[in-house]
This record gives C-alpha cells, structure tokens and sequence, in this order.
C-alpha cells in the first residue's frame, strides 16, 4: 500500500471547498502503487482520485503531467483527467505535498494478463504513441540509461546483500548498454510504465490507462520493450512467446514497427529490464520509516534481465526482423 503522507478528513474537507466537486463523504488511502500517495475520495459530486506527488515526482514535471492527460484524452485515449478547482487550477498542495485530483476511471487490472489481454494492450500502446504526437510540453527520461548509474550508485556497497554477485552483474550489464544504447530510433511520448496494474479492462476489453507519472519523451520502442517484460513473463520467471507475439501483433496493428526499431528489441528489452531492477533495488533498501508500501521484488527484474541477455534475436519474442513497417 502506497500510502506516504497522511490526510485529514478536516485538512481535505478545506481542500476540497476549492472545487466545485460537493463535499466529503468518505476517503481511503489506496492499497496499490508504490510511487505516490494516493486516496480514493466519495464526495456528494461522485468519485475521484487524489495524488499526493512524492520523492520521485519533480514538481516541475507536473505541468507535463497533468497536460499529457488532456492531451491524450483529447486524442481518444481513455485515461484520467485533472479536475480544475474553481480558479482553474489542477495542480494545489496539501499536507505539504504537491497534489492533484483526477476523474475516477472504472475498471479492474488483471494479475495475471491472457495472451488476449497482451494484444490488446499492445493495440492501446501503439495508440497512446500517436495520440502522444503533437503534445506541446516534453520532459526527458529521467530513468533512461544516462539516469541508470547514478541508481546503481545510490545502492552502492548494499547491492550485494539482495543477492550475492548482483553488483557485478549491473556493472557488466550496465558498462555495456551505456557503450551501445540505440539512439536513431522513432521517438515520442511513452508512458514508460505500463504495467498490469496500470491498466483497467472491463467487459474483456481494455477501458483505460492510469499513471502517467513516469511519462516522458523517449524511443517508443522502448516503451514496447518496458511492456514485454511487465505483461509476457509467467509467474516461475519463463518468458511466454504467445503473450509477446500478442502483444507486438496488437502494437503493430496500429503502429508497424520499424526493421531497426525490431532488431534493438532485445537489447531495449535488457535496458528496460535494467531500469526496474535498479529502481527496485534502490526502494528495497529504502523503505521510508511508517510508509504503508509494500517494495516489489528486485531479482525478478534479474531474471528478466537473464533472459534477454541469452535471446538472440527479436525472433524470440515472437517477431521477424522481415515483418517491420519498412520491410
Ligand atoms: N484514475 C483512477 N481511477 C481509478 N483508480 C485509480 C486511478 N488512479 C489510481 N487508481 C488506483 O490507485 C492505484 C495506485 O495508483 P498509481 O497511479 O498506480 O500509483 P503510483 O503512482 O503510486 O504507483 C492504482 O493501482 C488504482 O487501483
Ligand atoms: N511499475 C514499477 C513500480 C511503479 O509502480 P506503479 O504502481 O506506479 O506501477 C515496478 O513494478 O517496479
């Protein structure tokens, strides 16, 4: 549970007389997320999420944040959007946070994704890509591969008592990305992470995306790659090539990946598998004093990350080089 900074019903009651969204009924901080402090708030005008934004979250990224949200929802993409007080402002402060209050987005995420579940989120990827076109405001990513050491180092000497040999492993991993990162790739908005939790399905059908709070500017392909590690990886650790092949089929149904964008999968894929390891390693061995957080489990990023270093092609994930938009 995600829960950083306290509210009061008082303090929120205050807050919520900015808007013109009734007064409280009831709150609850939410039992998922790791990043922000988030509660579900009933008032007499219907139900909404707040965002309290914490360490992760520069508050200077929050114009991005917040627009993005307009943006794609202006573009068709189903995703929260920012209630403006009645001064129209979105973003305010309380407890001492910056914070937010978004439109509460009906349905469910799943545990356990199907193959079914994989194309369709790899369809409401590609879209969210070109709905991204044309958002004014760009914020770079912060936790792409120039951001990767400084986490490492932040780990620093603790990183082998998660398990032993795994700052020599990083390291390798690590020294060698920065050495070959793709760079000439189509770029654009991502979400960057895109996980089962971050997606709602009702009625068998994918109804929305939350979390944009890792959004950025980035290759998009990279943001496929987050995706394949997140969705297509069975529970024991075993890559399953039928949710890949789902879920690149169900991207290029509306986006054809490029030949170039194909063949630098397997070592975005590695990259990406990298980037949750860090950050996972980093919040294992910082949990805040009193947070209600529950830190996700670093090594299985390792074993992803083993994975893609034994692939040998995008092949393995279920594509062609020859199936790409330019082929
Ligand atoms: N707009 C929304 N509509 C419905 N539920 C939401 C919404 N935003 C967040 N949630 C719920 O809150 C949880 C945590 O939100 P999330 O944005 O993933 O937090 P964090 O940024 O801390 O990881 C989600 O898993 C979901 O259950
Ligand atoms: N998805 C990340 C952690 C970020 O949490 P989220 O609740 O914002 O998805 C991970 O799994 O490491």
């Amino acid at each position: 549970m995600a829960v950083y900074t306290d509210v009061s019903a008082a303090g929120l009651s205050e807050y919520l007389a900015r808007y013109d969204i009734g007064t409280l009924v009831s709150f609850h901080g939410i039992a998922e997320g790791v990043e922000n402090s988030n509660f579900l708030v009933q008032t007499t005008g219907g139900t909404f999420i707040l965002t309290l934004y914490e360490k992760r979250v520069d508050p200077t990224d929050l114009p991005f944040f917040i627009g993005l949200m307009q943006h794609l929802a202006a573009g068709g993409i189903s995703c929260p959007q920012p209630v403006a007080m009645r001064d129209g402002e979105t973003l305010g402060v309380l407890a001492g946070r910056p914070c937010a209050m978004v439109t509460f987005l009906p349905g469910v995420s799943v545990r356990r994704p199907s193959a079914a579940n994989c194309g369709q989120l790899g369809e409401a990827m590609a879209k969210l890509h070109l709905a991204g076109q044309g958002f004014a405001i760009t914020r770079r990513n912060a936790l792409s591969v120039s951001g990767w050491r400084p986490l490492f180092e932040t780990a620093g000497a603790r990183t082998d008592t998660v398990h032993p040999g795994l700052a020599a492993t990083i390291a390798e991993e690590l020294a060698d990305l920065e050495a070959h990162w793709p760079a000439d790739l189509p770029a654009g908005v991502i979400h960057a992470d895109l996980f089962p939790d971050n997606a709602f399905f009702l009625d068998e059908a994918l109804s929305g995306i939350i979390d944009f709070y890792f959004a950025c500017n980035d290759l998009l392909a990279y943001d496929v790659a987050v995706c394949l590690n997140a969705w297509c990886f069975e529970a024991d650790g075993a890559f399953n090539a039928t949710k890949g092949r789902a879920l690149l089929a169900g991207y290029q149904s509306v986006r054809p990946l490029e030949t170039a964008e194909i063949e630098a999968l397997p070592r975005l894929a590695r990259g990406a598998a990298l980037r949750f390891l860090l950050t996972r390693l980093v919040d294992w061995l910082n949990v805040p004093e009193g947070a209600l957080v529950r830190p996700k489990d670093p090594l299985e990023y390792l074993k992803k990350l083993r994975f893609h270093r034994a692939v040998d092609s995008a092949r393995d994930y279920g594509i062609a080089a020859a199936a790409g938009a330019d082929a």
